[in-house]
């Protein structure tokens, strides 16, 4: 991390973007001292000028170091990027080169993945309900796994395989009965919810010993996801001990051994400075040597790693930037509205998460005051920041620029109130390009079609 042209030591309220601070942005970030940031080399209020807002930017080189850090501290293992974290036709190529392929979870996410480049063998079809356009896609377009999610999967699959003549390589994904996620409504790791076929209930041994019997499958392995914005190890660990059980149970059982287990993704990150992230190469390590002790223990090959993160590549990778509409200040708050909100990062009001906005492109000497920052939407839940330190002239044509922004924002936006999705545009040695042009009022009208 570089900070660059900052004024002279004595502290200055607002200002400068200390080293902690500059933590949740991506590593290029550099501070000006005329306020501004540059991400990838480019001026915050340059690229919102160019573009408009609200705007996301995505650090290319952050994307690519991202992935080269798990390919490095994963070597044996098949890493798959999790599409539905963000997908455009530059990210799926940006980690298709960089030897990544992708966990993908409609005929929307494949088609666009394989429309830009990736290999289909290295793309994995996930979905607790896959559509029948879901599974004739993945065959046509030959996909290298399709993740089994409920029993009654398994028959159509293999009468889809046997009509199209293929033979079809397939994981059964598991709940291994581990409480992981930092919020329930992103918990997949336990019972008694829509996701994966549980291993105490029996169902996860009955799937396996039913794609056993079908000659059109072939059970490439064990996959289970445990949920997702998990930053200890220990889950992992937990997971890797219990799919090996499971594991040595089908070869007693049916004299067979999965060759590759899947530990899903939902490596955690920090979203606001301090906040704690998921230690990607401690976890390599860890996992590795449980997955070999594990495997040991219970006589068997180690299988071979596979893992999907989607939130640790992207999430940081990514800006939001926002221009402030209204300041209005009421008995105990100062309420910031800027001109997005939860139709492009709905993620506040789902979980009740926060962010940790910053003001960009003009230097203020005013003292911070805590403000709220909210969205534009007809929500009073439409909030992005709370109890946020913002210099007390904050003022309408301000710009915010929110770090951390990568994931789960535009791949979950929404048409509310008929603002149109923001644009996406990558950074990257101090050129920006368009990557996804802004939805436009004529976008949305084009859709109605009644009278
Ligand atoms: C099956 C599966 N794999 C991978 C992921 C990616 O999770 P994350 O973005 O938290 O790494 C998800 C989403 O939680 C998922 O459901
Ligand atoms: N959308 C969630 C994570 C769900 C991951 C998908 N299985 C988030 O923003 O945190």
């Amino acid at each position: 991390m570089t900070t660059v042209g900052l004024p002279p030591a004595a502290p200055v309220a607002g200002d400068p973007v200390g080293p902690a601070e500059l933590s949740v942005w991506p590593s290029s970030t550099v501070s000006l001292s005329t306020g501004d940031l540059t991400v990838g080399g480019v001026p915050l209020a340059e690229a919102a000028e160019r573009f408009g807002t609200p705007l996301y930017l995505l650090d290319e080189d952050e994307v690519r170091t991202r992935c080269r850090t798990y390919a490095h501290a994963f070597p044996d293992a098949d890493i798959r990027y999790a599409a539905k974290a963000f997908l455009c036709r530059a990210m799926a190529r940006w980690v298709a080169e960089e030897g990544l392929g992708l966990d993908v979870c409609s005929a929307g996410e494949l088609e666009l993945a394989v429309a830009a480049g990736v290999p289909p063998e290295r793309i994995l079809l996930h979905g607790n309900a896959k559509s029948p356009h879901d599974l004739e896609a993945a065959l046509r377009l030959g996909v290298g796994r399709i993740v089994i999610d409920s029993p009654s999967e398994i028959a159509r699959l293999a009468a889809a395989a046997g009509a199209a003549r293929t033979r079809v390589k397939v994981m059964v994904r598991v709940v291994p009965g581990i409480t992981a996620g930092a919020h329930e409504k992103i918990r997949t790791g336990t019972g008694d919810q829509k996701f994966g076929l549980s291993v105490a209930d029996g169902s996860a041994q009955h799937a396996v010993a039913r794609v056993l019997t079908q000659p059109d499958l072939e059970l490439a392995g064990l996959h289970c996801h445990l949920g997702s914005q998990i930053t200890s190890t220990k889950p992992y660990l937990a997971a890797v001990r219990r799919m090996v059980g499971l594991m040595a149970r089908v070869r007693d059982t049916h004299g067979v051994v999965p060759p590759e287990l899947d530990l899903g993704g939902g490596h955690g990150i920090a979203y606001r400075p301090g906040e704690p992230a998921l230690d990607v190469p401690a976890l390599a390590r860890k996992v590795r040597a449980e997955l070999i002790e594990s495997c040991a223990t219970a006589g068997l090959t180690v299988p071979r790693l596979v893992i999907e993160p989607g939130r640790a590549i992207a999430g940081p990778s990514g800006v939001a930037l926002y221009r402030v509409l209204t300041v209005k200040r009421t008995e105990a708050h100062t309420f910031v509205a800027v001109d997005g909100g939860m139709s492009d990062n709905p993620r506040p009001a789902l979980y009740g998460v926060r962010y940790a906005p910053r003001l960009v492109g003009r230097h203020s000497y005013a003292e911070p005051a805590p403000v709220t920052v909210v969205g534009r939407h007809c929500e009073a839940g439409d909030v992005l920041a709370a109890g946020v330190p913002l210099p007390g002239d904050v003022r309408p044509g301000d710009l915010l620029a929110v770090p951390a922004a990568g994931a789960y924002h535009l791949s979950m936006a929404s048409a509310y109130n008929l603002v149109g999705r923001p644009p996406v545009a990558a950074v990257r040695d101090g050129a920006v390009r368009l990557l996804v042009r802004r939805e436009t009022l004529e976008d949305l009208r084009s859709r109605d079609i009644g009278s």
